[in-house]
């Protein structure tokens, strides 16, 4: 199965390990340098996840039509699904609007066996040009999106899918309880302190990414997905907070 997934290069992410000023988080140029180690260690699943994108790939890609990586950072999404494409005439195209992660990004795709091509944009995902599209992915991307401007980019997502054609949805979510919201966010810092950071890294970088990164209910993202223009949304894979979804255009 997988030939791709995590790029080569593992710097150990320590931006949070001494005490900073507070500022909202940025894919900037010293995020992009440790990106691969930090979205390991703080998403759940997302090892499982770069692997199954190129199994839905493998499954919904269609001959002669455009795949689309949207927020594709270093390219571990956009080379999933690169391998997960049979049609050697699928064009293949990763948008991100962070110089730093396509700078990057290119030299993974430059050292990534599959031949074929793959074009990078760096643009806003809000302006990109989308049209015929099989697959679309929004890997933990649609959370950093202003909420204002969601139900537009996934309506012109919807509208630029072929029937039978997928998106592919991941994200961070809030639950309507409580209760759960404590629960599932306990759980998750867990998992960040097995995975060696400190309480000082974890409460630093939750302010960080308290204005930027703004998670909705499962029950949002179904509804808005629906409305926008999709057929059927189903939850694929879910760990703590962290899921992923399968919205699909009819045949
Ligand atoms: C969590 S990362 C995505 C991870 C990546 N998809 C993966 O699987 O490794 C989110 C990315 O979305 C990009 N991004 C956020 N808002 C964007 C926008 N409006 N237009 C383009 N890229 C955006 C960021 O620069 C960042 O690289
Ligand atoms: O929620 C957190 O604590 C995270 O660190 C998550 C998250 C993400 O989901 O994208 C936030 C920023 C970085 O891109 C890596 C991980």
């Amino acid at each position: 199965m997988a030939k791709s997934g995590q790029p080569p290069e593992q710097i150990t992410d320590r931006l949070f390990a001494t005490e900073r000023r507070p500022e909202d988080f940025r894919f900037d140029a010293s995020v992009a340098r440790v990106f691969p180690d930090m979205i390991r260690r703080s998403v759940p699943g997302y090892t499982t996840i770069i692997p199954m994108i190129e199994v839905i790939t493998e499954q919904y890609a269609q001959a002669d039509s455009h795949c689309y990586d949207l927020g594709c950072s270093l390219g571990a999404s956009t080379l999933a699904m690169r391998h997960g494409i049979s049609h050697p005439d699928c064009a293949l195209v990763g948008v991100d609007n962070s110089s730093a992660m396509i700078e990057r990004c290119e030299h993974y795709i430059a050292l990534d066996d599959s031949s074929l091509p793959v074009t990078l944009r760096c643009e806003d995902i809000l302006e990109t040009e989308l049209s015929d599209a099989s697959v679309t992915t929004l890997n933990f991307t649609l959370q950093f999106v202003p909420p204002d401007r969601r139900t537009d980019l996934l309506t012109r997502i919807a509208e630029a899918t072929r029937p039978g054609g997928v998106l592919i949805l991941s994200e961070k979510i809030r639950f309507e309880s409580d209760e759960e919201q404590d629960i599932q966010t306990r759980l998750h810092h867990e998992f960040k302190r097995a995975n060696g950071y400190s309480d000082l890294e974890i409460s630093q970088k939750r302010s960080a990414i308290e204005q930027v990164l703004i998670p909705e209910t499962l029950a949002d993202h179904k509804e808005r997905l629906l409305a926008g223009g999709f057929d059927q949304v189903l939850v694929w894979y879910q760990c703590f907070n962290f899921v992923s979804m399968l919205a699909i255009k009819a045949r």
